[in-house]
């Protein structure tokens, strides 16, 4: 395998501090949020999900590519994230059945990454300062320049992005033998949750963002489904729409994520902007309904509102994060309607949360 020359990167926050390191990926020069994931597994899975659509990923597992690349562990069609910060990268894979490096791999998604970065330094920085804008660059050594183009980077604070990840055209998935059908709202969905549903016997159509609820029900569906997704949720407006049509009708209603923000807001919920979010793959998350807790997989660097939340009586709060207090997971009072804010499907351990999409395909059973 060609292996390419590592050269001098540098990365640049927003508050003004630099990093220096060496490249990764492209040689050139890219900004946007930057976020850290710890889950210690899954690289490909993160990088392709579009709910990381733009942003900056900076993983706490110090190797990274040292298992190549695997077409089917892809959440979506293409990588997503605009930029890699790590500590050690490699060329080089070791696993058999892998098909490529994750160098090739980011050269041809216009990746720029950073390796040899403290990322323990870096992240508590991130910790103690909130997640900020910043930029990575293998090309620009000057950093007037660097900062010019960093100040010119939009928030993400009110950033709307379901249009950029979310699918044009409608397209069909099912089983062999179709016991429901599903409407999806794909505000950038991951192809495993599409997985859940198709192999629970729904049939699904994914619809794009914008679709109209009379559009989506002109299809019949027996529920709804909305999608986990990029940016601000409160700059989902349309999403938010539907989902109170959905609400008015009693139709049953799933939402992950992003859907869980919009459920919230479609209930007069606001959501807000976290300090630094919640991205990995043990979050401790209480089961208020069972009592248990579930170890569970997280994307999210916005929240519902828990004092609205309380001050709400058509809204209960079913699940709460162990470690601040979050809400994880609603559900609406008289209504087929439900939500999670992280992502079932690839929670591992004891207490496997895939019974989300049990208790939805009860609610179609009933419906
Ligand atoms: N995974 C998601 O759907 C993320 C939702 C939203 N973009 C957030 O950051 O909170």
């Amino acid at each position: 395998m060609k292996e390419k020359k590592a050269v001098d990167a540098i990365l640049l926050l927003a508050d003004g501090t630099q990093w220096k390191g060496k490249s990764l990926g492209c040689t050139g020069t890219n900004s946007g949020e930057l976020c850290f994931n710890t889950g210690m597994t899954g690289y490909q899975e993160i990088f392709t999900d579009p709910s990381y659509y733009g942003q900056i990923v900076i993983t706490t597992v110090s190797h990274v590519g040292n298992y190549g690349v695997l077409n089917q562990e892809v959440e979506s069609k293409q990588v997503q994230i605009k930029g890699l910060v790590c500590k050690e990268f490699s060329d080089f894979f070791s696993r058999r059945s892998a098909e490529g490096s994750l160098q090739e791999y980011f050269e041809k998604a216009g990746v720029v990454g950073i390796c040899e970065i403290d990322t323990r330094e870096l992240v508590r920085h991130i910790r103690n300062k909130g997640a900020m804008n910043a930029i990575i660059s293998s090309d620009i050594l000057d950093v007037e320049v660097l900062k010019e183009k960093l100040a010119a980077t939009p928030s993400m604070d009110g950033l709307e992005l379901a249009s950029q990840v979310s699918t044009r055209d409608e397209y069909i998935m099912k089983p062999d033998k179709v016991e429901f059908k599903v409407a999806i709202l794909d505000l950038g969905v991951k192809r495993n949750i599409i997985h859940n549903l198709v192999s629970r016997g729904c049939e699904c159509k994914v619809f794009p963002y914008d679709t109209s609820f009379d559009e989506m029900e002109a299809w019949g569906p027996d529920g709804y489904f909305i999608s986990n997704g990029p940016g601000d949720p409160a700059a989902t407006t349309q999403a938010v729409e539907s989902v109170n049509r959905i609400l008015d009708r009693d139709k049953p209603l799933f939402g992950i994520c992003m859907g869980h923000q919009v459920l919230a807001q479609a209930n007069g919920i606001a959501t807000y902007k976290m300090h630094n979010g919640h991205r990995g793959l043990n979050h401790p998350v209480k089961n208020l309904i069972t009592g248990k807790c579930e170890v569970t997989s997280q994307n999210h660097g916005f929240a519902v509102d828990g004092e609205a939340v309380k001050n709400n009586d058509q809204v209960e709060v079913t699940h709460i994060n162990l470690n601040d207090g979050t809400i994880e997971g609603i559900r609406i009072k008289g209504k087929k309607a439900f939500s999670v804010q992280y992502h079932p499907e690839s929670s591992p351990g004891p207490h496997d949360s895939n019974y989300l999409f049990d208790n939805f395909i009860q609610l179609l059973k009933n419906a």
